[in-house]
């Protein structure tokens, strides 16, 4: 397969030390769109065969707010601290807010979620698909870097299957299980059981709640 042009710049590579975690992080821009990602890299890339990978979708209230309406503030933690203790891997920050449907779109969509819709309800009634992604760009930015082989932290059994449309071997999936609240649990079992995702591990990771 190869990985269709979705030209992107590729921005400088400094130091980021965090509270998770020191990484370098490298901006990048797609060139028609000027849309801008990221990605966070533990360690030399070059030297890793099946590098440890979270693909992560912006999502501005759980990553930046710490939203307890879903999981993924946590994930985003979960992951970097895992490619932390590993000593190498790699986070791509993709600016795909509310499955692609931007951020004024997902508030709409978690007003009918007030009025009782699940969040694939409210997308299709607002006229989108339950998940708007594709992993197109995701994939040009490990190939920019020069990852194609990558064991994905992921429950998300269609990431796995874009990133390999657009190229990626995925040769392993890890869990990123996190502890539901009483917020997000609805939010948690409707990706279970109408996205498919692989959330019933056995160890849950405790987040505190
Ligand atoms: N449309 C919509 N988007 C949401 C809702 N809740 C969270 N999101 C978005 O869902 C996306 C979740 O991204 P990820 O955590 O990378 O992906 P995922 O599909 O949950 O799969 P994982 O890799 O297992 O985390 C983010 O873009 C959030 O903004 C919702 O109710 N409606
Ligand atoms: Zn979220």
């Amino acid at each position: 397969m190869t990985i269709k042009d979705i030209p992107i710049i590729q921005g400088e590579s400094v130091k980021l030390p965090t509270k998770y975690g020191h990484f370098d992080i490298i901006p990048f821009q797609e060139e028609q769109s000027g849309i801008e990602h990221m990605a966070l890299i533990k360690g030399d890339l070059s030297s890793q065969t099946n590098t440890l990978t979270r693909i992560h979708s912006a999502c501005a209230t759980g990553d930046l707010f710490g939203s307890l309406k879903c999981d993924c503030g946590d994930q985003l933690i979960q992951a970097m601290s895992l490619i932390e203790t590993k000593g190498h891997g790699l986070i791509v920050y993709l600016q795909q807010e509310g499955r692609g449907i931007g951020l004024m779109n997902k508030i709409k969509a978690y007003k009918l979620q007030e009025q009782g819709m699940d969040t694939i309800e409210a997308n299709v009634h607002l006229g989108f698909l339950p998940d708007n992604r594709d992993y197109q760009v995701g994939a040009n930015i490990l190939n920019a870097l020069g990852v194609n082989k990558i064991e994905l932290l992921t429950n998300n059994p269609d990431k796995i299957l874009g990133l390999e449309k657009n190229g990626i071997k995925v040769v392993k999936r890890v869990s990123l299980i996190i502890a539901p609240n009483p917020f997000n649990k609805h939010y948690l079992s409707t990706k279970e059981t109408r996205m498919g995702h692989l959330i019933n591990d056995k160890e849950i990771i405790k987040t505190g709640l």
